[in-house]
């Protein structure tokens, strides 16, 4: 029946290139976790090195074949590349190897799709993929058309078609930007009232998958989907948590950050990630288990530069010391202010002294900032979610497009 073959996961084969000199070590697993996370099943991969690349097809026309032939016989339905692919270099391997190709970027525009679930998430990742599309139109290959033609069908669209394509697309970009624009009034609006009081607020930042949610529900008892996927998070969600007996502060979960995070979804959620600019103290949570953790840190520290959070102070915490086999502990700076603190979300292990880390910097944040002690009000600790987060059909979303002319 129609409906079973549709419950199977499309089956992907990996291909990962490191460029130059540079490579990532962790790159194949993150390539598998990021194709599990979109609910594809890899069936293989194949780990290429380039010095430069190709502006046809990126790997150069040999290594094109073997691709091929390695996919054909994994029985891939579709080949996912782990960098970025201009238009044509995705057309021209789509074409040579009669198969669908994907770049990391659609990958990831993928997984937040499916996971946006409030209304700001959903309109952000909408524009940071019609924005996406909006580039790919030109060289007349286009996602739309894809989707018209299911996957496998490698033509392009005719001069009209694209001429439609664009129009639709860029009429229903303003519509989104407006709705987007609304929204982050309201939200500065309730940020403002938020930072009236003098209660300390901190961000967790992180690398994704680091462990942030976890911790963040831990802390505050929240609950906050954890889960081990990538991007389990998507929306920002603001609860308190207790410092001491009397102390509290707002802390907020955010998006994870990802090497090469395409640049249209640092923008579409820069009005979420706000709140992480306009934080107190970010906490900076890492995977001290894993390998790749500096690079990781590093990636991070692009991201908030990129979103000018560079400025705000930074707490690390280096998380899963239970794996990594790490003692709890509070690392501190030459002027002997805390400045990691290591900790097992997991076990509890070492969240005292996050507390009392964060307590320190609290005490003297409110030194440099006296004002007046507000209580908060319940509804600033909320935020909206609406209950229809269903992911749309393709054909639903061209409906919804065609519907806008
Ligand atoms: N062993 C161990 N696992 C942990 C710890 N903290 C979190 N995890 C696991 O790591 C995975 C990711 O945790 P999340 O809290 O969802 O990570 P996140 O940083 O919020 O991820 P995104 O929202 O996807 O960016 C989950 O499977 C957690 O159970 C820890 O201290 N020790
Ligand atoms: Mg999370």
């Amino acid at each position: 029946m129609d409906e079973t073959r549709e419950v199977k996961a499309s089956r992907a084969f990996l291909v990962t290139v490191a460029v130059g000199r540079t490579f990532y070590q962790d790159s194949a697993e993150e390539l598998r976790l990021l194709v599990l996370s979109d609910g594809l099943e890899p069936c293989g991969i194949m780990q290429a090195k380039r010095d430069k690349p190709d502006p046809a097809t990126f790997l150069g026309s040999g290594k094109i074949d073997e691709l091929g032939e390695l996919a054909k016989s994994a029985g891939a339905d579709v080949i996912v590349f782990d960098i970025a692919l201009s238009a044509a270099q995705e057309r021209n391997i789509a074409r040579r190897l009669e198969m669908p190709v994907m770049d990391r970027t659609e990958l990831i525009l993928e997984i937040f799709r499916a996971r946006a679930k409030s209304r700001e998430g959903r309109l952000q990742v909408e524009l940071a993929r019609l924005e996406h599309l909006s580039t790919r139109l030109v060289r007349g290959w286009t996602h739309l058309e894809r989707q018209r033609g299911g996957l496998g069908k490698t033509g392009g669209p005719g001069e009209k078609q694209i001429e439609l394509d664009r129009r639709m697309i860029g009429v229903r970009m303003k519509q989104l930007r407006d709705q987007l624009k609304r929204l982050a009034r309201q939200r500065g609006t309730q940020r403002r009232a938020r930072s009236r009081g003098d209660t300390l607020s901190v961000s967790f930042v992180g690398y994704t998958n680091a462990g942030k949610s976890t911790l963040f529900n831990k802390l505050t008892r929240a609950n906050s989907y954890a889960a081990d996927q990538l991007f389990a998070t998507l929306d920002t969600t603001a609860r308190r948590f207790w410092l001491n007996d009397e102390e509290t502060v707002v802390a907020s979960d955010t998006v994870g950050f990802i090497r090469g995070l395409p640049h249209q979804l640092i923008e579409a959620f820069k009005s979420t990630l706000d709140e992480t600019v306009h934080a107190d103290l970010l906490l900076h949570v890492v995977d001290s288990a894993s390998p790749v953790r500096e690079e990781q840190i590093h990636e991070v520290n692009a991201v908030l530069a990129d979103i000018e959070a560079d400025n705000v102070p930074v707490l690390l915490v280096y998380n899963k010391i239970d794996l990594s086999g790490n003692t709890p502990e509070i690392v501190r700076d030459e002027t002997g202010r805390p400045k990691a603190v290591f900790v097992s979300a997991l076990t509890g292990e070492g969240l005292d002294l996050l507390r009392s880390a964060v307590a320190e910097f609290a005490a003297n944040w409110r030194e440099e900032n006296p004002s007046t002690p507000r209580e908060l009000e319940p509804w600033e600790l909320e935020i909206e979610d609406d209950a229809e987060h269903r992911r749309k059909t393709p054909q639903e979303e061209l409906a919804e497009l065609e519907a806008l002319l």
